[in-house]
């Protein structure tokens, strides 16, 4: 069993890729999550997206609530996302907003006149982001083989064209609101879920309150880490991957200074293109055979779905009373 997840150091990475890429295929094939230090996104770019998000959080309910969610895209409120609908009786306590790309300052969601006067910050984090896990896609490409016929080292990272009309990164801001033990009963604060993209990256902010399953019974910490992005893969990648790459469960618990501080997090969802086919990877190192997958239904499980397809099946799952079509 794993029990502290694994740090990668990016720096130097064209140099240093075949090393980075055995690091990264062995944290996804065990725990499925990792930190990367060193990475390319400015320090100064996430501390000033963290303050965008606070203004916006700031702001009263009415104003968040004119830009609700609608195909994917905008604010949820208190309790309306249940990411672990079997066991939770109330939604997860926080409030999140979705974004999608940016392409040159435009947008195509309603967006508050907070996030629209900085959307060139926006932009800029957006496509940092997304260079990023371009990158990790790279070191995925590496180490799998994938030969140079079939696209080699861009393989994937291909399929998660930023300027492609329906690329469907998802980019989100998150608050847990301070003070819930009083209000909010559930035992966690988002329910235990794997995420639907391909790779997350999540930068948390001074609070911690993130775990990891390691095993059936065992949860283990993912501490907030200095300038370290979290990284992990999402349900895409282990049914494209046959479950070579763990998609693992995680979730957000108590914890004490949950009472006195509010806790911002701020993820970014790496998706390929809705049309892309998640068929066989052309790696000697992908199983043949794909385990069960419970969230796909019974007559999915052996058909070859698009990204797209796995990412409604999901979304269907978690939005239970407000349904979020993708357009
Ligand atoms: O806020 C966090 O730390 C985790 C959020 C998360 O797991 C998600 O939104 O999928
Ligand atoms: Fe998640």
């Amino acid at each position: 069993m794993v029990h502290q997840l694994p740090i990668i150091d990016f720096s130097d990475f064209e140099n240093r890729s075949s090393i980075i890429a055995q690091e990264v295929l062995y944290a996804c094939k065990t725990i499925g999550f990792f930190y990367v230090v060193n990475h390319s996104i400015p320090k100064e770019m996430i501390q000033d997206a963290f303050s965008l998000s606070k203004k916006f959080y700031d702001l009263p309910l009415e104003k968040k609530e004119e830009v609700s969610i609608q195909n994917n895209r905008g604010y949820t409120g208190l309790f309306v996302q249940k990411l672990d609908p079997d066991s939770q009786k109330q939604g997860d306590h926080k409030e999140a907003f979705n974004f999608g790309p940016f392409i040159d300052g435009k947008y195509d969601y309603p967006l508050p006149g907070v996030f629209d006067t900085s959307k060139d910050q926006l932009e800029q984090f957006s496509r940092a982001c997304h260079a990023t896990i371009v990158q990790i896609l790279e070191t995925f490409a590496i180490a799998l083989e994938i030969p140079e016929e079939e696209g080699g080292r861009d393989y994937f990272s291909r399929t998660h064209n930023y300027y492609e009309q329906d690329c469907a990164q998802t980019l989100r801001f998150l608050k847990y609101p301070k003070g819930v033990e009083s209000t909010y009963k559930e035992p966690v604060r988002a329910g235990a879920h794997t995420d639907y993209g391909s790779i997350t990256l999540l930068f948390q902010k001074d609070i911690g309150g993130l775990e990891v399953q390691a095993s059936r019974t065992e949860w283990i910490s993912a501490p907030v880490i200095e300038n370290a992005i979290l990284v992990n893969v999402g349900g895409v990648f282990d049914f494209w991957s046959n479950g070579l790459l763990k998609s693992t469960m995680h979730r957000v618990t108590h914890m004490p200074e949950h009472q006195m501080f509010d806790r911002y997090s701020i993820a970014c969802f790496g998706q390929p293109t809705r049309n892309t086919p998640l068929n066989a990877i052309p790696s000697k190192l992908i199983p043949k055979e794909r385990p069960f997958y419970p969230e796909i239904p019974e007559h999915l499980q052996d058909k070859i779905l698009t990204s797209g397809d796995y990412l409604q099946l999901r979304l269907d799952a978690a939005y239970e009373n407000s349904k979020q079509t993708l357009k």
